[in-house]
């Protein structure tokens, strides 16, 4: 899979007659991690579905390039907080939605669900119902399913939030690994997720909102937890949060 880098201008939404924001524009690196973070009702989930084309009730519009001039449309995959394994089909099941909503999943196809779902630790899980697994297995699923998919871009809204502190953490490494080369946009509200995995980090908000970025901390990715720089910058993060968009630091290109 080769990375592909990717553009938004010109994103513009309103809900019943409010612009939530008008004009944003951002580019994201191939291969990269951005995560964006914002109040709740800024518009952040709302914004990754007008990138992934899905249905928006009101007024939106925007424009996408890529690195190859191509469409995005089709090279994208979408992970949510709530995992969406579909309770009448088995795990190895699940992974293989996309190809079973195709058409038939060939032998190889199978095989290959098979080795994500080692990769994820659940091949002894393959033929169980979505029921009978933990919240953080359920969601390792979920991943495993996104990269079935083999798209070089992948949205993630909140993928992490549902499940406990420790296995968050644990998927924070699992998904770093598994998502190497891919440019990855990540909707949280977990300041320290995003410092963790984050080569960016976008902060939405104002009225209209805007996009300005926020300082990562150095090193690679997931940045261990107790770094310093980790340390330092959450409680500096949440202060920016929390305080109203106009200050001047940073800018998004
Ligand atoms: N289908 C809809 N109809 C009307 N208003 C909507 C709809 N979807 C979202 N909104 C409004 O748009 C705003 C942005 O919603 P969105 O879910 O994108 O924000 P968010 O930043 O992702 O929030 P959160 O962090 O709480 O998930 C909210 O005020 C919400 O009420």
């Amino acid at each position: 899979m080769t990375s592909l880098g990717f553009s938004l201008s010109r994103a513009r939404l309103a809900f019943s007659g409010q612009w939530l924001f008008d004009g944003l524009s951002a580019d994201f690196a191939p291969g990269s991690w951005t995560g964006l973070l914002g109040r709740s009702g800024s518009g952040k989930s709302s914004l990754l579905r007008m990138i992934a084309d899905l249905p928006i009730p009101d007024t939106h519009d925007l424009a996408l390039s890529t690195g190859d001039q191509r469409p995005l449309a089709g090279r994208l995959a979408w992970m949510a907080q709530q995992d969406q394994l579909l309770p009448w089909r088995k795990v190895i099941d699940n992974v293989l939605l996309g190809p079973a909503l195709r058409g038939r999943p060939t032998a190889a196809q199978r095989q290959r669900a098979m080795a994500l779902l080692d990769d994820v630790g659940l091949s002894d899980k393959a033929e169980q119902w979505p029921k009978t697994l933990s919240g953080g297995q359920r969601q390792r699923v979920a991943l495993a399913r996104t990269l079935f998919e083999d798209a070089p871009v992948v949205l993630m809204d909140e993928p992490f939030s549902a499940v406990d502190a420790i296995t968050r953490l644990e998927l924070h490494e699992l998904a770093a690994r598994l998502l190497a080369g891919r440019t990855v946009l990540l909707v949280t509200h977990d300041p320290l997720e995003a410092l963790r995995l984050s080569d960016r980090i976008l902060i939405l908000g104002g009225q209209p909102a805007s996009l300005r970025d926020f300082e990562v901390p150095g090193g690679q990715r997931p940045r261990a937890l107790d770094a310093p720089d980790v340390q330092r910058m959450q409680s500096q993060l949440v202060a920016r949060l929390h305080a109203p968009h106009g200050d001047p630091e940073g800018s998004v290109s």
